[in-house]
């Protein structure tokens, strides 16, 4: 997201944990080079900001969540463990998203399990992030690690229940990452479409 409005309608709807804003210069959902910060000033204390960053150096992804005054990096490119753990000792929470096909190699996760608070399970694709596809989720009964894993890619109101019901078979997962599926346009979520889903999710 981007505009303040559409971030503080996102901010009240009830079960939104995380907010994401990107921070990589060739995603058409860059928040952009003079973002203002007081764009944030709406969001509650309970609902956690996420910077979104694509092989950022760690200096800049540590600056630009000391600058924003976000809570945890999103780590979408082909970062290390070590820059993981130089983000946590800056005082940020780290989620490093790999991209997931059947060939996904699940042993490269345990380097990063000690140095980041939780995974970001995304469909293998063309961009690092916003591809707006989905992978066979049942890929995912090889991951036997105990770090948590957010589900992501493509998620949109068609597949959300079915995706809620992988989140009962998965203790590791602890959320879903909506992203494409849920806009108007890059960067313009519908909060409408949003608020149907979670009234959906809230019934099961
Ligand atoms: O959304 C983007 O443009 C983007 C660009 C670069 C890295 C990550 C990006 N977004 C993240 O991609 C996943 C999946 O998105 P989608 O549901 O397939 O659109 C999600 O984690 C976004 O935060």
């Amino acid at each position: 997201m981007r505009e303040a409005d559409n971030i503080k309608n996102v901010a009240n709807i009830q079960y939104i944990s995380y907010l994401g804003f990107i921070f990589y210069p060739k995603s058409s959902r860059y928040v952009g080079a003079d973002w203002p910060k007081e764009t944030l000033v709406s969001v509650p204390n309970a609902v956690q900001k996420v910077g979104v960053f694509v092989n950022e150096s760690t200096e800049n992804v540590i600056s630009i969540l000391q600058k924003y005054c976000l809570n945890i990096a999103q780590l979408h490119g082909e970062e290390t463990p070590a820059q993981c753990d130089q983000i946590r000792a800056a005082g940020f929470g780290v989620w490093k998203a790999f991209s997931l096909d059947n060939n996904f190699d699940f042993e490269q996760l345990a380097a990063y399990a000690p140095h980041v608070d939780c995974f970001v399970f995304d469909a293998k694709g063309a961009h690092y992030g916003g591809n707006g596809h989905t992978f066979d989720w049942q890929v995912l009964k090889k991951y036997k690690l105990n770090t948590p894993f957010l589900l992501s890619g493509g998620l949109n109101p068609d597949n959300f229940g079915q995706a809620v019901t992988q989140a009962a078979t998965l203790p590791q997962m602890v959320g879903l990452d909506l992203n494409s599926g849920f806009e108007h346009s890059p960067a313009l979520k519908n909060t409408e479409a949003l608020a149907a889903a979670f009234t959906t999710f809230s019934g099961q």
